[in-house]
C-alpha cells in the first residue's frame, strides 16, 4: 500500500506578468523525504517553492498537502491547514526584529489559538533542539546568520509541520556555519518524519538529499534518485 503524499505539486504553471517562470511543473514528495530544487538563477526555484507555501497562487495546477488540495478548501481552513501543516525557512530567517527567539518561535503556535505559557514551553524546547536555548530572551539583531536561521529551523518545526519547505536555508552564512545549520535542518525534520523540501545553489546541500530535481527554464529538467 502506498501512502498519501506529503506534497504534491501537479501542473503548476507562474508567470510574473508575462515573464513565465513555472511552466507545467508536477512534484510528489513522500512522507520523510528530503528533495533538493536545484538550477541556474532565474530558473524558477523559488517561485516553486513559494506557490508550494502558499505565498504565491499558482496561475493553473495544484498544491495538495497531506493529500488536500489547498485551493479546494474554505480560506480559513486552507490558512490553518498552511499554519500546521507546512514549516517555511527563508534564507534570511524573516524572524520578526523586536520579539525574543522565544517569542518568535512561539508566534506560529499563539496564531493557532495556543496558551501563552504552553507556547512559550514548545519554542524554548524547540530553542534547544537545535542548539541555542541560551538565546531565548535574546532578539534576531544581537545573534549570528547561523543563530538566526537555526531560530528560523525551530520556527517552521514547531507546530509539527508534515511538509518543511526551505529556500537556500544556509545561503547567508559561511560554509562551515552552513554545514552545523544542514545537520540540524536534517535531523530536526527526519526526526519528526517531515519531508523536507529545500532549494539550494549548494552542492553539499543537495548531495544529503534523497532525491535531486534540476529546473531548467521552470521546466524539469532531470530528476535524481541519489539514496
Ligand atoms: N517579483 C518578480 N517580478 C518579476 N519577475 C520575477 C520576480 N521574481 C522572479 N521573477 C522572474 O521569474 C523567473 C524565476 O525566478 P525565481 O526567483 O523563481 O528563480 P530562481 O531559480 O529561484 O533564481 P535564483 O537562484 O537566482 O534565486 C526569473 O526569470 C525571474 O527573473
Amino acid at each position: 500500500m502506498t501512502s498519501t503524499p506529503a506534497l504534491e505539486l501537479t501542473d503548476l504553471e507562474y508567470a510574473y506578468h508575462r515573464n513565465v517562470a513555472l511552466r507545467g511543473i508536477t512534484v510528489t514528495v513522500a512522507p520523510g523525504e528530503v528533495v533538493a530544487i536545484t538550477g541556474a538563477s532565474g530558473c524558477g526555484k523559488s517561485t516553486l517553492l513559494h506557490c508550494a507555501a502558499g505565498i504565491l497562487t499558482p496561475d493553473a495546477g495544484t498544491v495538495a498537502v497531506a493529500g488536500q488540495d489547498l485551493a479546494a478548501l474554505p480560506e480559513e481552513q486552507r490558512s490553518r491547514m498552511r499554519r500546521t501543516h507546512i514549516g517555511v525557512v527563508l534564507q534570511f530567517g524573516q524572524l520578526v526584529p523586536d520579539l525574543s527567539l522565544a517569542d518568535n518561535v512561539a508566534l506560529p503556535l499563539l496564531l493557532d489559538g495556543a496558551d501563552r505559557a504552553g507556547a512559550r514551553r514548545s519554542a524554548v524546547e524547540w530553542l534547544d533542539r537545535v542548539g541555542i536555548a541560551d538565546e531565548a530572551d535574546a532578539v534576531p539583531a544581537q545573534l549570528s546568520g547561523g543563530q538566526t536561521q537555526r531560530a528560523a529551523i525551530a520556527r517552521a518545526l514547531v507546530t509539527g509541520p508534515s511538509v518543511v519547505l526551505a529556500d537556500e536555508p544556509t545561503g547567508s552564512v559561511d560554509s562551515r556555519a552552513g554545514q552545523e545549520l544542514l545537520k540540524v535542518l536534517l535531523r530536526s525534520t527526519r526526526d519528526r518524519g517531515a519531508a523536507l523540501v529545500m532549494v539550494t545553489h549548494d552542492n553539499l546541500l543537495a548531495a544529503s538529499a534523497d532525491r535531486e530535481i534540476r529546473l531548467r527554464d521552470g521546466k524539469i529538467q532531470h530528476e535524481v534518485t541519489l539514496r
